[in-house]
């Protein structure tokens, strides 16, 4: 590995580490809380331990597979001391992760054979949609694409205003209309300026009403019909942007969006700042849709390339 490399990967964990601090300390102090005066793995520390990774936010479902393959193993070993169960918790997780198909990347990264690629954003508003798309673009600036912002989110001016910070800030150019125009309409005419300049990869924010699903799906599946007109077979990519730090909440949009539109990845925010950070655990084994991204601060380098390993050593890693 070049020292380049290196630095930039002792950067990313050191970042992570920070971004994962709150959840790792909360996480650790109820697991060992959980197993206070318990030199063995038993029934009653299983029940403890489903409680510090149900209120650790990575759901019930997650939860209860989780607790299932330590049973297992508890009761093919015969013993289990609790020392260890640091280690076979974390083998069990990352296991788990494993299993499903997502989060093996560590680079940012676009596919090179479609230009312009053409990434569409949804979510509520809040979750740092915006910020997201903001960061985004600039770690593809970084690596000398060109990258062109649409504000297709028309339903309140300041987002708008916002994703044209964004842009500023980032130095990309960015294709706009009044608030209230025709979110179709915005899609359109990013996607032709971005065939017109050779674009290679366009970012759309969209509004993400979720009080009306009907209206919600109505205007995607627009959004997307249009883009189609200018670019074949787009979207390439449906980017669903969670807020982390509201837990099951996050797991609750996804559900309701994988309803309204076919979300193909995902990006879970402000994992700083939250003790809820097993949501990603969770959300990763749940849906069968790639978190992609992981937000972990304010600042335009703090987006992360999900890696399950990374995530998982720093998770544990005391
Ligand atoms: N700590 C932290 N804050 C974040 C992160 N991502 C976004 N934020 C903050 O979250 C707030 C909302 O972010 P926006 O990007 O404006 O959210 P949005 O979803 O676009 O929301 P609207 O603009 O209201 O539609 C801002 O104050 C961001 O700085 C993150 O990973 N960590």
């Amino acid at each position: 590995m070049s020292l380049f490399k290196n630095i930039f990967s002792s950067k990313k964990k050191e970042s992570l580490d920070k971004g994962l601090e709150k959840t790792k300390t909360s996480f650790l102090s109820k697991l060992s809380k959980a197993v206070a005066g318990k030199s063995k793995v038993d029934d009653d520390v299983l029940d403890n331990l489903e409680e510090v990774l149900v209120s650790s936010d990575v759901g019930v479902t997650t939860t209860l597979k989780i607790i299932e393959r330590i049973e297992a193993r508890v009761s093919k070993d015969k013993y289990m001391g609790t020392e260890e169960l640091n280690t076979i918790l974390r083998e069990e997780i990352s296991g788990l992760l494993s299993e499903t198909n997502v989060g093996s990347e560590t680079e940012f990264s676009v596919p090179k054979d479609k230009k312009p690629y053409v990434i569409m954003v949804v979510g509520v508003n809040g979750v740092g949609k915006t910020t997201t798309i903001g960061k985004l673009a600039y770690q593809f600036k970084k690596q000398g694409l060109k990258v062109i912002l649409g504000a297709a989110d028309t339903f309140r001016a300041a987002a708008i205003d916002q994703l044209q910070v964004w842009a500023d800030r980032v130095d990309v150019p960015i294709v706009k209309q009044s608030m209230g125009s025709d979110p179709a309409s915005v899609a359109f005419d990013t996607l032709s300026s971005a065939v017109k300049q050779d674009a290679d990869v366009v970012i759309i924010d969209t509004a993400g009403r979720l009080h009306n699903k009907v209206n919600l799906m109505n205007e995607l599946t627009k959004v997307k019909r249009v883009m189609q007109k200018v670019v074949d077979n787009t979207p390439h990519e449906v980017m669903l942007v969670l807020d982390g730090s509201t837990g099951q909440n996050a797991f609750e949009q996804a559900k309701e969006f994988t309803k309204a539109t076919e979300v193909t990845s995902l990006a879970v925010t402000k994992l700083d700042g939250t003790a809820k950070g097993g949501v990603v655990i969770g959300i990763s084994d749940q849906f069968q849709i790639p978190v992609k991204y992981i937000g972990v601060g304010e600042g335009i380098e703090d987006l992360q390339v999900f890696n399950k390993h990374e995530f998982v050593d720093s998770f544990f890693n005391v």
